[in-house]
């Protein structure tokens, strides 16, 4: 933790916090922490076809775009200042397999989308998620033997296929989500090996197992899939918080360039004990469970929606998140313009 001492304060009535809160421009002048637009990342979901556009029933206002759809939304982020755009893919269930080998087509939709985003916006980040899930018959992010347990090396050797498709058509950011033990080593080193050098990768280092992504996986198509099956086998359990650290640092020393912890909002003090231990560009995503709560709140007028939204954003701010990934970023980003 951060060595902070308090020095030793006055007595009331010498001290009287709430000077500093009268009115609105010394709560400015002494604010510690702000959300700005820089830190903000959008997660996208994309599908083939043309005109394409679906609604996602558990996150309102979140709908699966092909890419000519989703061309305006990425213009718009370069016009907000929301800096990088998450592609999620929502694959054909006949191209899906036991082992999601359509996560290496080079043809695939994330590769033909990130060339199309990279050619017409070069100055909006694009950055892909590494996993099989979207891919995989069975829902689950890795392959699974006879028993169907994931397994683990023969799942990063395709892994790091997948992050070498990614980055040949030229996304920025390779973002590995499926926890297995040492991808990120196996990713950085394939990366080297064909020069991509300038490939980032933000590696999903303390991903949990959670019941929050279950919107996520609505809008994936991986839900029905995975039927009654979890992850708990590979993402980490909700009660450990020291194991968060020792993931992260083995991301780190295997060459992640950033790390994030995923859900956001439940997890906030591990955000915190990450960015006090290793003071590495640290992120967090507010997953889609998050954002459907905020949302139905808002939506049945039990909370106010915006308030709530930018709250809940700025907190991990004050939490040491560097940025977030959120479904709320180009709504929050055009409140922070308007203000
Ligand atoms: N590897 C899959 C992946 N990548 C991002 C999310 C969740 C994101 C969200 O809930 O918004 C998931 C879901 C999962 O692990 O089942
Ligand atoms: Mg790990």
């Amino acid at each position: 933790m951060s060595s902070f001492h308090l020095p030793p304060l006055p007595p009331y009535p010498a001290s009287r916090p709430r000077r500093l809160r009268r009115d609105s421009f010394t709560r400015a002048m002494v604010r510690e922490h702000q959300l700005s637009t820089s830190d903000l990342i959008l997660p996208v979901f994309v599908l083939e076809g043309q005109n394409q556009v679906q609604d996602i029933a558990s996150m309102p206002g979140v709908q699966r775009l092909s890419l000519d759809r989703l061309l305006p939304v990425a213009e718009e982020c370069v016009k907000l200042g929301v800096p990088v755009m998450a592609l999620f893919p929502v694959i054909d269930p006949q191209r899906k397999s036991p082992d999601g080998r359509e996560a290496t087509n080079p043809d695939g939709l994330v590769p033909r989308v990130v060339r199309a985003l990279k050619d017409r916006f070069p100055e909006l980040g694009l950055l892909t998620d590494v996993a099989l899930d979207p891919f995989t018959t069975h829902g689950q992010d890795g392959l699974l033997d006879d028993t169907g347990y994931i397994l683990n090396d023969e799942t990063v050797e395709v892994l790091m296929q997948q992050a070498l498709v990614q980055a040949q058509a030229g996304v920025d950011i390779v973002a590995p989500s499926d926890m297995m033990d040492g991808r990120i080593g196996a990713i950085r080193g394939a990366l080297e090996s064909q020069r991509l050098i300038h490939t980032r990768i933000m590696a999903y280092s303390a991903k949990y197992a959670s019941a929050f992504y279950g919107p996520f996986r609505d809008a994936v198509g991986s839900k029905a899939n995975l039927g009654k099956s979890n992850k708990q086998v590979y993402q980490m359990d909700p009660g450990n918080s020291d194991e968060a650290l020792r993931e992260v640092a083995l991301d780190i020393a295997e060459g992640a360039d950033m790390v994030m912890v995923k859900p956001g909002m439940p997890y906030l003090d591990i955000v915190r004990r990450v960015k006090d231990q290793f003071r590495v560009p640290t992120f967090a995503y507010q997953v889609s469970g998050e954002y459907a709560m905020l949302k139905a709140a808002a939506n049945n007028g039990w909370l106010d929606g915006e308030a709530a939204m930018m709250e809940a954003l700025l907190a991990f701010k004050r939490a040491g998140a560097d940025g977030v990934l959120t479904y709320f970023a180009l709504e929050a980003a055009r409140l922070i313009r308007q203000r």
